[in-house]
């Protein structure tokens, strides 16, 4: 039988619809909207795309966008000095730097230069160390939406079996927590983990956080696995066409005939990151108002 997919972009829209909605009740409480702030260093075609969809979603979930963009070349006390005027901005819930950025840049220092209250990406050492030690801050926004699919499907993880390939600051690693948390038996894999396929092969849930394309083989999963790629890789473009396509980290249509439910890429965790990040500025924004958030969890 084939797996289920996971409809990530479905869940997505219903999220910010709801984010949406909130934020309307926010603005008639606060007397103000929810507010994120961009920030885009050089032209990155692909940074570009992201930012752009980033600003479209927020305006439509009645919250304020406000893009900065800086030349590639902008040094880094300029970009430092444009974080703490957002720090210092009331108008800013969150803000959000977007990566990766240009090599002369030092992306920990820009991090750790944003107000943790303001860090909806949840990169911040505080944020980081909040996680580890299980305290409430901002959650990075992928692994987050995972949880969100995760538990949709399939309820209490308790006692699963939880393999997370892939060790980033950004995706693995908070996963990992993430699931820790939600009482899951987790095994962070990587690049030197020896017989990844044996190590796999005992998920219930598999999240695959490498980028490599398609590296995840359908014989390493046990049956029934649920499957969360994260990975979105662009293959070649085929002779004939200009662009390719984009794959996953796990090999789709071979893992559809084992698993019982799979993300797509795209359509899968891609789009949950955003509307994860519209719902995290709404929680900054009703903190910083000192505001009690609405029931109805977010
Ligand atoms: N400070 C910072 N925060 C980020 O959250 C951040 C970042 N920098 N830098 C780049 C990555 C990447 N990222 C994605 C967001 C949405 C999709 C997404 O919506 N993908 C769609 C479309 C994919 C496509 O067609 O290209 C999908 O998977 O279905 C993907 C990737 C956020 N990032």
């Amino acid at each position: 039988m084939a797996a289920q997919v996971i409809d990530g972009k479905a869940f997505a829209a219903k999220l910010r619809e709801r984010v949406g909605r909130q934020a309307a009740q926010f603005e008639q409480a606060a007397g103000r909207k929810a507010g994120l702030a961009v920030v885009l260093v050089g032209e990155d075609p692909a940074s570009q795309v992201y930012v752009r969809s980033k600003h479209k979603a927020t305006v439509a979930a009645n919250m304020e966008s406000f893009e900065h963009r800086l030349p590639a070349d902008a040094g880094e006390a300029e970009l430092l000095a444009l974080v703490e005027r957002l720090n210092a901005d009331p108008a800013v819930d969150g803000i959000l730097v977007q990566l990766p950025l240009p090599g002369h840049l030092d992306e920990q220092a820009v991090i750790a230069a944003i107000s943790p209250d303001k860090d909806v990406d949840g990169f911040h050492v505080t944020n980081a160390g909040r996680l580890a030690v299980g305290q409430s801050g901002f959650v990075p926004c992928t692994p987050l939406g995972c949880m969100m699919l995760l538990t949709d499907r399939l309820g209490d993880l308790s006692g699963l079996e939880a393999v997370v390939i892939g060790r980033s600051n950004i995706v693995g690693k908070p996963m990992a927590q993430l699931l820790l948390d939600a009482n899951a038996t987790v095994t962070i894999a990587h690049s030197r983990t020896k017989d990844l396929p044996v190590v796999v092969r005992r998920a219930d849930i598999v999240v695959a956080a490498v980028g490599r394309a398609e590296m995840v083989k359908a014989e390493w999963l046990k049956p029934q696995a649920t499957v969360i790629d994260v990975g979105i890789n662009r293959l070649p473009a085929e002779p004939g066409t200009d662009k390719g396509r984009l794959v996953g980290d796990v090999d789709y249509a071979g893992a559809q005939g084992v698993a019982a439910a799979i993300t797509p890429v795209p359509g899968g965790v891609g789009p949950m990151t955003i509307a994860v990040l519209l719902r995290n500025t709404l929680v900054a924004a009703y903190r910083n108002e000192a505001l009690d958030l609405p029931e109805g969890a977010l």
